[in-house]
């Protein structure tokens, strides 16, 4: 098996804070790792760690085979992010996304064409491709925004809640892309408050002030807390 994330005490303190304290996991090639926690828990704090914007205080992850500390450009370089928050330009069409993200990323305009089709083919956008983004509804937002963090084929792509404000349906068809993403060797690392995904993960870990509480697959989490869903795990943790 090979690693492509590997936490080894990372920490980040601000000031007398420590907002994150000595975090060690490993997550696999092609699985599907579930971050999890209450708001404030640290999971932001580290996942700007280790996609390579944030410096860990002490500790370090190596991601996609380089370490955040000190090699955070080429850590940038083969991974995908998307969020909630900042995901695709409103004011340009599905076309010009994907080229300005294309062109972000380094891809040649044949390479972003290819890519281009493919993802509009593979979401069923190919009447959309004149319309500005901002028109479309969230959930073909997100998929489109998802399709785009794999434009460069990055090792690992982080998703810090990905499907906020859509419903269960949405969020499995969402989650279909997930999938096939994760068959072809990528490895997801996403943050979710919604329970239901949480159940799709490989594996989740859940995060109390700081710290990693629980860590393995959804079945033996609920098997080790006695409880039969994982929202009660949460539940007796976060207490
Ligand atoms: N730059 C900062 N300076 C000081 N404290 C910070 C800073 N960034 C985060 N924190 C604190 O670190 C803690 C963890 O915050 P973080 O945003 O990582 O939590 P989270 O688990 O991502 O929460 P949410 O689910 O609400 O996004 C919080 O108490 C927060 O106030």
């Amino acid at each position: 098996m090979e690693t492509t994330i590997k936490a080894t005490n990372l920490t980040k303190s601000f000031g007398d804070f420590t907002a994150v304290d000595k975090l060690n996991f490993e997550v696999e090639k092609g699985e599907i790792f579930g971050f999890l926690g209450a708001n404030g828990a640290g999971k932001t704090t580290a996942m700007k760690m280790l996609i390579g914007i944030s410096k860990p205080s002490a500790g370090d992850a190596v991601v996609a085979g380089y370490q955040v500390s000190n090699q955070a450009e080429l850590v940038k370089k083969n991974i995908g992010y998307m969020s909630q928050k900042f995901a695709l330009y409103d004011d340009l069409n599905i076309k010009e996304n994907i080229q300005f993200f294309g062109g972000i990323y380094g891809l040649d305009s044949k390479s972003i064409e290819v890519k281009y089709n493919r993802v509009v083919e593979n979401l069923g956008l190919q009447d959309y491709a004149k319309q500005l983004v901002r028109s479309l509804p969230l959930g073909w937002k997100q998929k489109l925004a998802f399709s785009v963090a794999l434009l460069h084929q990055p090792k690992i792509v982080f998703l810090d809640e990905p499907t906020g404000g859509v419903d269960p349906v949405t969020r499995r068809q969402f989650w279909e892309l997930i999938y096939e993403a994760a068959n072809q060797g990528t490895t997801i690392f996403v943050t979710t408050h919604y329970m239901d995904e949480a159940e799709y993960c490989d594996r989740i870990s859940i995060m109390v002030e700081g710290e990693i509480k629980a860590l393995d697959t959804p079945k033996v989490l609920k098997k080790e807390f006695g409880v039969s869903s994982l929202n009660d795990v949460f539940l007796k943790l976060a207490r």
